[in-house]
């Protein structure tokens, strides 16, 4: 006998219910890794063979023991607890003395890792506090070295009914109170509860739980799945512990996965499972079972019919709408990862326990239901106040704007309105420009649309009806004197200040040493042409941009006009960096004599430009020109040449300044369309390029 004594993880099983839990705990201790034996006391009258051979399955040592009841079980339903009369019975341990220390779990304990550095303790007996009253130890878990001594004494005390709970945990406290007792941590046997209060500290010492306890009369196998209603998230944390070594090693899926084990172990084990297994030949053949189900679910198989599941029924029924849903949220709490050292400072100690070692697993399989989906009667209610609210009053329109123009203050001004200028009845036409050539009668073709100043569509809006302004068709007045009129209403203040008029004037006096071309300049001998009714002398020079000149005051533009320099974004460069490519078929400036250009079209057929007169030359597109038409109309003469060659139109440059650089409106030319702007005949006879007009000093 000089072998050293074994020792072993040992349990207690007494009826078959309890055998889940024994499966549980003993596939928990292998999983954990355990170099000990496992040993399960039973009481061989009280267990079923199957629970045997199931037992024999996974523990190394059977040992039967005799029943030992509670003589005096009162204490016992003042516990309610009446199915531990037979409690005693586990004293048997003391007695156990083939080994050197038993580390003893309850059946309905769940070992998160394996706890084999209890077997070093000193200590005779060792046990960890109890919740209720942790001034007393939890028998559930126990450290303790058998000799016969101890075990005579607590048989002495059994049989005499001392124990203040009836059961063998009273009993114990009350022997070991006097003796020394090693206290282990609380964390060898937690023991959650639906209503566990102190989650921080759980969430704290988490890491550290080696076995978790299930006490009281609901077990994990025996509630099913589902967690019991308000049950914490702490409880239903742990509690998925537990279900995780089960769905490892002992649910229904794994037996139809070719596991090496017999089926029937397992089937042993789901009996005593809620909601795994409601039939004693589950597991003979999985297809015999799948054939009801394919019976039963049909259109016919309705809601009324459907068995209604009680409080701790599996997820399926509330996806078949059997059980409403409790909200997500309230499923699953959220707890941060407890973190074991500041990984930001510091490498992990050496001796550091893994960091995946306590995720949580879940497990999820195939639905056996039989029933046809059923929506449930009502889900979680959608947020609120997620809608704008109308307001139910009208808001008070905002203040106008302040007036900044001296006309708004005119108490009675016009309402401001758009016109268009189809609108418009037609204007009449000032007195035909008293040119013989048929020339000149083409070119008002051009001209589609042709007003005077005071018949400007945009302007007629303003004049229309205007206090100062009387409607023009019962105006006897020129359109040149409603212009002016128009015009000495509606001054602005900065018009009279003299010190912005001397600015502006210095600069466009400098602009025109540059050479840039200004049209405010008047020429002699062109007075009479197209406003006879109006003396220039009646009107002032002006540097105001909207005082444009009139057909009087502004000459006809030069044949040839100035190229115009147009500043760039970046300022002058352009002319360093290059210049656009030259035309082709364009002559030099130099080279070019617009008076003979002239004569020889003049001599050309007349004929050749009849079509010009028609208004709806497809290459004259009819519309209204820009407000200063008129003057186009006349530098059309000089400018606007029909192509002698092909009889397409030429078009002029686009180019032609519609603005110089100074803000000066010149004028705009009518869009001619580009097709032909490159044909050579057309070229020979138009002056003004994009080369001309963007970079006349490159040339040559
Ligand atoms: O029908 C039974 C009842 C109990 N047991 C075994 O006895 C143990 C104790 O019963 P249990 O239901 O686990 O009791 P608890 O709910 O844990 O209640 C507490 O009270 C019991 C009586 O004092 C102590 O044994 C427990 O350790 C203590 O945690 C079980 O784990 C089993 O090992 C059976 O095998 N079959
Ligand atoms: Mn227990």
């Amino acid at each position: 006998m000089s072998s050293p004594l074994e020792d072993v993880y040992c349990t207690l099983l007494m009826s078959d219910s309890y055998l889940p839990g024994a499966a549980v705990l003993a596939h928990s201790l292998r999983d954990a890794g355990t170099t000990k034996k496992l040993a399960v006391l039973v009481t061989l009258d009280t267990l079923a063979a199957d629970t045997i051979t199931e037992l024999k399955a996974l523990y190394d040592y059977i040992i039967p023991v005799d029943r030992m009841r509670n003589p005096s079980p009162a204490n016992l339903f003042l516990m309610g607890r009446p199915d531990l009369a037979f409690a005693f019975t586990k004293i048997a341990l003391w007695r156990q003395i083939q080994f050197r220390k038993i580390v003893y779990l309850d059946a309905d304990v769940v070992a998160l890792r394996a706890l084999d550095e209890l077997f070093d303790l000193d200590a005779p007996f060792a046990a960890a506090p109890d919740v209720g009253w942790p001034d007393a130890f939890n028998t559930g878990v126990m450290v303790l070295s058998p000799n016969m001594g101890d075990y005579w004494a607590l048989q002495t005390m059994a049989a005499s009914g001392d124990s203040f709970d009836g059961a063998d945990q009273g009993l114990l406290n009350q022997y070991y109170e006097h003796r020394k007792w090693h206290r282990l941590p609380f964390t060898y046997n937690v023991t959650p509860n639906a209503q566990y209060q102190w989650e921080p500290a759980y969430r704290y010492y988490k890491r550290d739980i080696s076995s978790v306890h299930f006490i009281g009369k609901d077990k994990p196998w025996s509630s099913g799945r589902s967690s019991p209603a308000g049950g914490s998230g702490v409880y239903n944390e742990l509690l998925a512990r537990w279900w995780a070594v089960y769905d490892r090693h002992l649910k229904a899926a794994a037996m139809s996965s070719g596991s090496q084990q017999p089926e029937h172990h397992h089937s042993t084990v789901q009996q005593h499972v809620k909601g795994e297994s409601t039939s004693a030949d589950f597991g003979t053949s999985s297809t015999q079972h799948m054939v009801p189900s394919i019976a039963v679910s049909g259109p016919e198989a309705t809601t009324a019919e459907l068995p209604l599941s009680e409080p701790g029924e599996p997820v399926e029924n509330i996806d078949q709408g059997i059980l409403e849903p409790t909200p997500t949220v309230e499923q699953r709490k959220f707890s941060a990862p407890h973190m074991e050292w500041d990984a930001t400072r510091s490498q992990p100690p050496a001796e550091a326990r893994p960091e995946a070692e306590h995720f949580p697993t879940a497990t999820y399989e195939f639905s056996e239901s039989k029933h046809l989906f059923q929506a449930p009667q009502a889900y979680p209610e959608p947020p609120k106040d997620m809608w704008f609210q109308v307001p139910e009053t009208k808001p008070t329109p905002a203040a106008p704007p302040r007036p900044i123009f001296p006309w708004e203050q005119q108490p009675n001004r016009p309402k401001a309105s758009r016109v268009f200028a189809e609108d418009l009845p037609p204007a009449p036409l000032p007195a035909p420009t008293p040119t013989p050539s048929a020339l000149d009668q083409s070119t008002h073709q051009f001209s589609t649309v042709h007003y005077d100043k005071g018949q400007i569509p945009g302007q007629e809006e303003v004049d229309a009806s205007g206090p100062t302004s009387p409607p023009r068709s019962s105006s006897p007045q020129t359109a040149d004197e409603q212009w002016q009129s128009f015009q000495q209403s509606n001054t602005n203040a900065w018009d009279s200040v003299p010190g912005i008029d001397t600015y502006v004037r210095a600069i466009m006096e400098a602009q025109n040493r540059r050479g840039k071309p200004q049209v405010l300049s008047t020429s002699e001998g062109q007075e009479e042409i197209l406003s006879p009714s109006l003396s220039r002398k009646e009107r002032r020079e002006s540097l105001i941009i909207t005082d444009f000149p009139t057909a009087v005051e502004r000459p006809s533009l030069p044949v040839t006009p100035a190229p115009v320099r147009r500043p760039t974004f970046w300022g002058e460069e352009r002319d360093q960096t290059g210049e656009l490519p030259a035309a082709e078929g364009v002559p030099n400036q130099a080279e070019w004599n617009p008076e003979e250009k002239l004569d020889k079209l003049r001599r050309s057929s007349l004929l050749e430009f009849e079509h010009l007169k028609s208004p709806v030359h497809p290459q004259v597109p009819l519309r209204e020109l820009p407000e200063h038409s008129t003057e186009h109309a006349e530098s059309a003469q000089h400018h606007h040449f029909p192509n002698s060659g092909d009889g397409t139109t030429d078009a002029p440059s686009k180019d032609f300044a519609a603005q110089d650089n100074s803000g000066t409106p010149v004028f705009q030319e009518p869009d001619f369309g580009s097709g032909s702007a490159n044909g050579v005949e057309g070229a020979d006879l138009l002056s003004p390029t994009a080369e001309d007009v963007l970079s006349p000093t490159q040339q040559q």
